[in-house]
């Protein structure tokens, strides 16, 4: 038997920063100082609230948006200033997968069109060729072939979806981020759309970026993640570790806000301190620690390092360990997971 070693690294993204000049001039620092690398065949899950930068930091990685500073190598490639004709030839290996299929699909353009429009930037496939890749792709997403003469409006969402997944292969990419892809997609469609994207990433060897508000479907598609709290990485590891034995307070009131209401008396409910008026945009120290019930002066001082806690885990919290579970947790975390899968 051969051992394999580890997949190679798709996309490696070193010191990342990104600002925009936010209302009334200030700016606002969307993605702060990331490092972030995939491998082929992998999922990561990148977790937040709605601001964290998660969109933002996965617009930089496909070269969509450029960054202040930092690096990001896709495969061979330099993409932080790389030249626009660089980042088109590029554009097929790089893909995403919207939230709202219907509105990321042109309306007035065929299926057939919508899934080849790839090929056709990237220019140098024939029209035979283009018509057989499209037939390939439609039969990989589980489209019949005659959805390819129809317009997107005449499609369910989900079929819509699958569209949306058959243009961001149909160039056979290394890298695809997913962002949201099945938030506006109702239950039983949204458990298909995910198995297509296991089997599409099987097929193709795809390095998947998951972009989610949504921790169970990181906890289904996603062994690593990491969790973005005001543009910085704040905890990254093994997703089962993050979400039942957190490391950063802010990672634990995010995976507890997730439980469902009928088990808002559970003990393991974790929330954050209300915010004090003022303290919004403190200048030094963890950005989290006006509303953080575990800070300390030492805080203040300055924003922690990314630093292991457990093997392939690490945090941005001095207090990190003030937050171990206690024995009887993984029996609550099993609990409140299956109370969790009783209402999906
Ligand atoms: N083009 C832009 N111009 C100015 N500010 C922007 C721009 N794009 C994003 N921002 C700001 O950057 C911050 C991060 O936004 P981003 O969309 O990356 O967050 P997010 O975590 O993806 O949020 P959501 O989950 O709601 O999509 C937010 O404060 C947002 O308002």
């Amino acid at each position: 038997m051969t051992t394999n070693g580890p997949a190679p690294v798709v996309i490696d993204a070193r010191h990342l920063r990104k600002t925009f000049r936010g209302q009334g001039g200030t700016d606002l620092i969307a993605v702060n100082d990331v490092n972030l690398a995939i491998r082929a065949g992998e999922t990561v899950g990148l977790i937040g609230e709605s601001g964290s930068g998660k969109s933002t930091l996965g617009r930089l990685l496909l070269g969509l948006l450029a960054a202040d500073s930092g690096e990001v190598h896709f495969q061979d490639t330099e993409i932080v200033g790389a030249s626009p004709k660089d980042l088109q030839r590029l554009r097929t290996q790089m893909q995403v997968v919207f939230q709202e299929p219907y509105e990321s699909l042109n309306p007035r353009l065929r299926v057939s069109s919508l899934v080849a429009e790839p090929l056709v930037v990237q220019g140098d496939v024939s029209k035979a060729e283009r018509r057989q890749r499209v037939a390939e792709a439609l039969s990989q997403v589980g489209l019949k072939p005659e959805l390819a003469g129809r317009f997107p409006g005449e499609l369910s969402g989900g079929q819509q979806q699958r569209v949306g997944i058959a243009r961001a292969i149909i160039g056979r990419p290394k890298l695809v981020v997913l962002d949201e892809p099945t938030a506006s997609l109702d239950r039983t469609i949204r458990r298909q759309i995910t198995d297509l994207l296991h089997k599409v990433q099987a097929d193709l060897d795809l390095a998947y970026l998951l972009i989610t508000h949504d921790i169970g479907s990181v906890r289904r598609m996603a062994k690593r993640s990491v969790v973005m709290f005001r543009g910085h990485l704040v905890e990254s590891g093994p997703t089962a570790a993050i979400l039942n034995a957190p490391g950063h307070p802010y990672t634990k009131a995010l995976v507890s806000s997730e439980l469902p209401a009928k088990l808002d008396a559970a003990p393991s409910r974790y929330r954050l301190k209300p915010r004090p008026p003022g303290s919004e945009g403190l200048p030094t120290g963890c950005p989290l620690r006006a509303v953080c019930p575990l800070a300390i002066d030492a805080c203040a001082t300055e924003l922690p390092p990314m630093a292991a806690i457990r093997p392939g885990h690490e945090s941005r919290c001095i207090r990190w360990a003030d937050l171990t579970p206690p024995p009887s947790a993984p029996a609550d975390a099993a609990r409140e997971r299956s109370a969790k899968e009783a209402i999906r």
